[in-house]
């Protein structure tokens, strides 16, 4: 195994930055550029040190901590440099360590490495990773929550089926030289299976559905060509990210952007301004706002003085309007203007991506639909779903559809050793379990034997 180095933090400029190193020999590789430190540390012991270059030369000033393999995160040798957060400083550390022979970490190594040294199962890493990208603290704390107590995760309980399973095939062995009775135990096993496949049937379904849909409360800016949506886009990220031009037809993509609220993050998507048109480009740029308009929260419809007439689209999720470009209206002429408006919208929000006026009140109302979504059902359907989770599902899904083939044509013994390799297989995932966990299960819910 070679030696990983990553940075903790990002880069950018904060109160404090972290460098971490996994691996073998970390001490004799990398104690060389700390001064003062000693040559056995005591593990997990906050020193005080500074990291000097090949040169000689001091780059920063900061705690370095030992953790001693396998007591730490990884289960191998780590080293952690908490330095002053300069992105500067902390990419001339890591080019330090990379000279000594430490290799840039890929993304979820250190995760990866915890997981080969059975520091956390496959499960523990997904909820880890979730938890790190949740878009809001309600999110976090479901990742957190099978982090934490991973045996009560849906998937976990799978194993529960696994053990139970096992069990009742013993059962079976056990009673194997009595050949009357196999014939009723082997329908009943039959039956179990049976009921487990459905449970995954639908825990698949369940999973399908919700990678459908976009992670996080999402809010899609929409209208005829050069109503100001790029403009509105930068005007609510507070940057420059969307071109903007007089030109009608200038999105052709759709652009994502991302800001926090208190409740959650809010996903805005600028894009292709609806209209007929023969420019092929322009045609998918629109074909593909249409089809987006099903997987968003919210839709944002955008009018203005010049093109009062609203989109024609069939968007049956909720949706508020605004009009755009609310400066052109002369001083005192807005009430008048809404009233003519035809078809008048129940709820309009006057906005000026130019001026910024009106901006406040159309982000509170988004902000409200971004509460509303996160602490609501929204959430719960489909919050747990992840690539990984799917797979994991289908790949046992697979193989409890193999070990049920052999027992319907009255092979017990060979779907018994198919369930017993599942078994191992699936250590993995849900960390060991043993044979006495199967015997345990046997003894203490059937009392065979007595
Ligand atoms: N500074 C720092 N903070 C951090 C991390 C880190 O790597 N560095 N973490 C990184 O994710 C998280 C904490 N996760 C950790 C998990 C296990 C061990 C560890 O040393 N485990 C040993 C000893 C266990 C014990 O003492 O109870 C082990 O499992 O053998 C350390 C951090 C969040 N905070
Ligand atoms: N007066 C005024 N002009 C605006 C406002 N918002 C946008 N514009 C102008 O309207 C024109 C079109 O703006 P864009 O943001 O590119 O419009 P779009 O809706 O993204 O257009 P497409 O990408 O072609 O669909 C540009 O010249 C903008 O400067 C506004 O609030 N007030
Ligand atoms: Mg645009």
């Amino acid at each position: 195994m070679d030696q990983i180095v990553a940075l903790a933090t990002p880069l950018v400029p904060g109160p404090l930055g972290i460098v971490r190193l996994s691996g073998p020999d970390l001490l004799s590789t990398f104690g060389k550029v700390l001064s003062p430190f000693p040559e056995s540390p005591t593990p997990r012991h906050a020193y005080l040190t500074s990291v000097i270059n090949l040169d000689g030369i001091p780059v920063d000033e900061g705690i370095v901590l030992y953790f001693r393999a396998p007591d730490s995160f990884t289960g191998e040798d780590i080293l952690e440099f908490q330095m002053h957060g300069n992105p500067h400083s902390l990419r001339k550390i890591q080019n330090l360590l990379i000279s000594l022979g430490a290799r840039t970490a890929k993304p979820g190594e250190f995760s990866y490495r915890a997981f080969l040294h059975k520091k956390m199962t496959l499960l523990k890493a997904e909820s880890l990773n979730r938890m790190i990208q949740a878009p809001s603290y309600q999110t976090y704390l479901q990742g957190l929550k099978n982090f934490i107590s991973p045996s009560d995760d849906p998937l976990a309980r799978l194993r529960e089926d696994l053990v139970a399973l096992l069990a009742h095939f013993y059962v079976v062995v056990d009673h194997l030289d009595l050949p009357d009775e196999e014939a009723p135990e082997l329908s009943d096993l039959l039956g179990r299976m049976d009921q487990i496949l459905l449970k995954l049937s639908s825990m698949v379904r369940d999973q399908k559905r919700g990678l459908k849909k976009r992670s996080g409360f999402t809010v899609a800016l929409v209208g005829h060509p050069n109503t100001g949506k790029s403009s509105l886009f930068n005007r609510i990220l507070g940057e420059s990210r969307a071109i903007v031009s007089t030109v009608p037809g200038t999105t052709r993509d759709v652009i994502e952007g991302r800001y926090q609220t208190a409740f959650g993050d809010v996903i805005l998507l600028d894009t292709a301004g609806i209209r007929v048109t023969d420019d092929p480009l322009e045609k998918e740029g629109i074909r593909m706002t249409k089809s987006l308009l099903k997987e968003i929260s919210l839709g944002i419809f955008l009018r203005t003085p010049e093109d009062p007439s609203p989109v024609l689209l069939n968007h049956t999720g909720e949706f508020l309007t605004v009009l755009n470009k609310s400066d052109l209206l002369p001083k005192g002429s807005l009430n008048r203007f809404l009233k003519e408006l035809s078809p008048a919208p129940s709820v309009l929000y006057p906005v000026s991506s130019r001026t910024g006026r009106g901006l406040p009140e159309l982000l509170m109302a988004i902000g409200e639909r971004a509460r509303i979504y996160y602490e609501g059902g929204s959430v719960n359907s489909g919050g747990d779903s992840s690539p990984i989770r799917l797979d994991l599902l289908q790949r046992f899904q697979r193989s409890m559809r193999q070990a049920r083939i052999p027992l319907s044509a009255g092979q017990f013994l060979e779907s018994l050793h198919r369930l017993e390799q599942m078994r191992r297989e699936w250590e993995d995932l849900f960390g060991v379990v043993s044979h006495e966990e199967v015997y345990d299960r046997i003894f203490s819910t059937f009392c065979i034997g007595k």
